[in-house]
C-alpha cells in the first residue's frame, strides 16, 4: 500500500512540474509589487487559514529580510491584529475583516495580494473590491479554477490543482519567488 507521504509527494511532484506555465504571471506580479514599493506604496496581504499564515510569512520577508540584508520594505498582513479581526467580525461581518482595513490603511498605488486556494473566500473578494475603489492594484494568488477572484483581481496566478494542501505548497513557492523578484528588481538582491 502506498504510504500517505508517498501519495502526497507524488501529487506534489505532479503539480510542481506544471508550474512553469505560471512564469509570466509570477514575473508580472513581482514587477507590479516592486514598482509599487519603489514609488513609496506598500503591499497588503490577506487570506484565511493556511493562507493567513502565508500572508504573514510573505509580509515578514519584506519588512524583515528575505535573502540579503537590505532596507525594510513596506508590507502588512491584514491577518495579524486579533482585536481588529474580532471587532470587525463581531460588529459588522466576517466578510468585512479584510475590506475594512484595506479602506483604513490602503492608498492609491499600493498593491493587495489576496491569497485563496478556492478563489471564493468572501472576505478576500470584498477586500479586492475595496482595493479597486481606492486605486489599489489587486493580485490574486489562487487555486482550483481561480473561482470568483480570478476575474475580480487585476492579476491572477492560479495554481492548477484541486487539493488545498498542494495549492498552498505551490503558493509559498510563488510567495518566496515574489519576495526574491522584489529584491532583484529593486537592486537589493
Ligand atoms: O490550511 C488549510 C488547509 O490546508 C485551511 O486552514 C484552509 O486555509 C482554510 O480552510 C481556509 O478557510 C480556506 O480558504 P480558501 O483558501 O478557500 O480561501
Ligand atoms: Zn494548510
Amino acid at each position: 500500500m502506498t504510504s500517505l507521504f508517498a501519495f502526497n509527494l507524488t501529487e506534489h511532484r505532479t503539480l510542481f512540474v506544471q508550474l512553469d506555465a505560471l512564469e509570466a504571471e509570477v514575473e508580472r506580479a513581482g514587477e507590479t509589487i516592486a514598482r509599487a514599493l519603489e514609488a513609496g506604496g506598500k503591499l497588503l496581504v490577506c487570506g484565511n487559514g493556511g493562507s493567513a499564515a502565508d500572508s504573514q510569512h510573505i509580509a515578514a520577508e519584506l519588512t524583515g529580510r528575505f535573502i540579503r540584508d537590505r532596507r525594510p520594505l513596506a508590507a502588512i498582513a491584514l491577518t495579524t491584529d486579533t482585536s481588529a479581526l474580532t471587532s470587525i467580525a463581531n460588529d459588522y461581518a466576517f466578510d468585512d475583516v479584510f475590506a475594512r482595513p484595506v479602506r483604513a490603511l490602503g492608498r492609491a498605488g499600493d498593491v493587495l495580494l489576496g491569497i485563496s486556494t478556492s478563489g471564493n473566500s468572501a472576505n478576500v473578494l470584498r477586500a479586492v473590491d475595496a482595493a479597486r475603489e481606492l486605486g489599489i492594484t489587486s493580485i490574486g494568488l489562487l487555486g482550483r479554477d481561480g473561482g470568483a477572484l480570478r476575474t475580480r483581481c487585476d492579476q491572477a496566478i492560479v495554481v492548477p490543482s484541486t487539493t488545498t494542501a498542494r495549492i498552498q505548497e505551490a503558493h509559498i513557492l510563488i510567495g518566496h519567488t515574489l519576495c526574491g523578484l522584489v529584491e532583484q528588481k529593486l537592486g537589493l538582491a
